[in-house]
């Protein structure tokens, strides 16, 4: 049973159709990613995931229950981590990290405990009572993170976690975030930008085409692949990013394509998975 999935989802703004058919499936345990050209609605469908919008066709279940379209986000199943890590700047990391619990109607003092236990699995041991301002960019991610998981919500919907830092914290996260994801073991979907962070993170890719053009193709990645220090020394990983390169570009229209505007280029709907 799919820990969440999507079936024929569509989402217009008035006239403008941003996504249309989208479907696919995140196993229990999964991490798929979601890359696909700026504007081919990325945020837009984690915003149907949310309760933030509403589809406009199509249907998600979560363990094979259907959602109802009206429920508000603290009744889904899914924790939602936005790419800023908009932590409150006149609140203790403490108490951050518990906002969510908080939120969903948990006692403070509850909340603080059940974020607080995690704090040394999480790496963030000391850091309890400082503001967001005394702690790095990296740092603050972790916290953010934190307060999405501690939700105990079983689907993470991650919009490009690392996407604001540099390369070296960004390296670091990566392995961190895989490290406790082997402990806590998630279903993650995650939107990227970064087509390497997308393979070195996922058992899947998928690529979102442009112009509503449904889900373009997806790429597997085999658990066999080392995701630590020996990820750029495997000679798989630049191969899936290859692919994953070819398909981006075919999916995100002609006028994107190598083969140049009005030209036959393959278009995303013909890729063959
Ligand atoms: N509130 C809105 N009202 C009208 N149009 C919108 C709204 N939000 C998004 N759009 C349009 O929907 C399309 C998809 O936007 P969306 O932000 O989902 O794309 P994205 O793939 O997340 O892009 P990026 O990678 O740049 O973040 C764009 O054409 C955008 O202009």
């Amino acid at each position: 049973m799919s820990a969440l999935s999507l079936r024929g989802i569509g989402a217009a703004f008035g006239e403008h159709v941003v996504l249309a058919d989208v479907s696919f499936d995140v196993a229990p345990g999964e991490i798929v990613s979601l890359v696909g050209a700026s504007g081919s609605g990325k945020s837009t469908l984690l915003a149907l995931l949310t309760g933030a919008l509403r589809p406009s066709a199509g249907e998600i279940h979560h363990g094979g229950v259907l959602l109802d379209p009206a429920a508000p986000g603290r009744e889904r199943p899914f924790a939602y981590m936005p790419q800023r890590d908009v932590l409150l700047p006149w609140r203790r990391i403490l108490d951050n990290a518990g906002i969510g619990l908080e939120v969903a109607g948990v006692p403070r003092r509850e909340a603080r405990e059940r974020a607080g236990a995690l704090f040394g699995p999480f790496g963030l041991a000391g850091t309890e009572h400082r503001y967001p301002r005394q702690l790095s960019g990296g740092m603050r991610q972790r916290v953010s993170f934190l307060r999405t998981v501690v939700q105990g919500k079983p689907v993470l919907l991650l919009d490009e976690p690392f996407g604001a830092l540099d390369a070296i914290t960004r390296d670091e996260l990566q392995r961190w975030l895989l490290d406790i994801w082997e402990a806590h073991g998630w279903s993650v979907l995650l939107i990227t930008h970064d087509i390497r962070e997308a393979v070195r993170l996922s058992d899947r890719v998928l690529v979102l085409a442009s112009d509503a053009g449904g889900i373009a193709g997806e790429v597997g990645v085999p658990r066999s692949l080392p995701r630590g220090d020996g990820f750029l020394l495997d000679p798989r990983a630049p191969q899936l990013e290859a692919r994953l390169h070819g398909l981006l570009r075919a999916a995100s229209g002609p006028e994107r394509d190598s083969a140049g505007p009005g030209s036959a280029g393959p278009r995303a709907q013909s890729l063959v998975r």
